[in-house]
């Protein structure tokens, strides 16, 4: 019986994850990754653990880790894992490496990466993927996921190598849904992840600032602007939580006590759990925001809208390395202009 192959293209947080996962149900995965990430898998192995209290541990010994994608390699899935502002270089990278028609699925934030991908490699098969659940790396080599959801991917049931992977991840708890169609997922997945610089600017775990209403009514507003230029555009938006993405709205406006109560499923979050944009800006890296709001932004114009709100956050973000001091909840209100 031939092993089925996986290719991380960028180890962090998501790479790691989601590799560990399938390393540990018996895939053989090779991570493309930077020296900071490769490092601490070489001296510590990788440890992948969730919040319902699963924990697997690889040997380094056990790890195929690779600082350029390695030639020959043939994996029947690569799953991109890089930021999206690194998806063309990725994406070249892979097409040197890869046969042409390769299946590269994007489990990427934003809607735009795999088309970014199938741009900068043509000869490549490029679907979108989503990730629903936040991933901490708490030490180097460990990687942790704090909130839940199913994985998703465009494809069909017919093809074998998404079957493997389907398989792989429901051996360790994992669900992977593949549809026809990823765009209303992304889309939805794009409005929660509205709340990514919200959380960064905050400066607190996800928990901490979900439970400040003043926060929440910053997400509320960011979504409700982004769900009425997707309507206005007639483009379908998935649901992502418990509750339909107007509805959701209303319960992130209730004050603090209430919304404890109503929204206890959602606040099932491990403590330390941040938006990879907080990574971001605590690493001074360059930030996903053009990916989110900025698609909002875009949105809005290609409707000969705007969306004020989105464009202000966009600002906010990107003048964070003038500022670096978190924002309070109700300062973050005052600088959208919704107080
Ligand atoms: N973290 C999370 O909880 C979630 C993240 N996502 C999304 O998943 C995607 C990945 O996020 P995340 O895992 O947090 O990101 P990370 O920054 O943790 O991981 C990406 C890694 O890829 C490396 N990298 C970039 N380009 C290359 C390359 N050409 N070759 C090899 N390595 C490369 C980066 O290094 P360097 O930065 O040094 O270039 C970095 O170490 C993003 O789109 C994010 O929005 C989705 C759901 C949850
Ligand atoms: C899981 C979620 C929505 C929040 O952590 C995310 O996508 C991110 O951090 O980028």
């Amino acid at each position: 019986m031939t092993t089925t192959r996986i290719l991380i293209m960028g180890a962090g947080s998501v790479g790691c994850y989601l590799g560990g996962v399938l390393a540990a149900a018996g895939l053989e995965v090779h991570f493309v990754g930077r020296p900071r990430v490769l490092g601490g898998l070489r001296q510590q192995g990788l440890t992948v653990s969730d919040l319902d209290g699963r924990q697997t541990a690889l040997p380094a010994a056990a790890l195929h880790l690779h600082g350029t994608v390695p030639a020959a390699l043939q994996p029947a899935v690569t799953l991109l894992s890089v930021k999206s502002g690194a998806t063309a270089e990725a994406a070249r990278e892979l097409a040197a490496a890869l046969p042409p028609g390769s299946l590269v699925v994007s489990m990427q934030n934003g809607i735009g990466n795999a088309e970014r991908g199938r741009v900068a490699a043509p000869g490549l098969d490029w679907r979108p993927g989503m990730v629903p659940f936040n991933i901490a790396e708490l030490a180097p080599g460990r990687f942790h996921r704090g909130t839940g959801g199913a994985l998703a991917a465009q494809g069909n049931g017919d093809e074998p190598a998404l079957r493997a992977l389907q398989q792989a991840f429901e051996s360790l708890g994992l669900k992977l849904k593949l549809h026809a169609d990823l765009a209303a997922v992304q889309w939805g997945k794009l409005v929660i992840n509205l709340n990514n610089p919200v959380n960064a600017l905050s400066g607190r775990p996800l928990r901490a600032e979900l439970l400040e209403r003043g926060y929440r009514r910053c997400w509320a507003a960011l979504q409700a602007e982004a769900l009425d230029l997707l309507e206005a555009g007639g483009i379908a938006v998935a649901q992502m939580t418990a509750l339909p993405p107007r509805k959701l709205l209303r319960v992130l406006r209730l004050p603090s006590p209430l919304f404890r109560l109503i929204a206890a499923k959602m606040l099932k979050i491990d403590d330390k759990a941040r938006s990879s944009m907080a990574d971001d800006l605590a690493l001074g890296r360059v930030t996903e925001i053009d990916a989110l709001s900025g698609e909002v932004v875009r949105l809005a114009q290609r409707l000969g809208r705007r969306a004020p709100l989105n464009e202000k956050m966009l600002g906010l973000v990107q003048a964070w390395p003038q500022r670096p001091q978190p924002y309070g909840p109700r300062e973050l209100e005052r600088a959208l202009g919704i107080r």
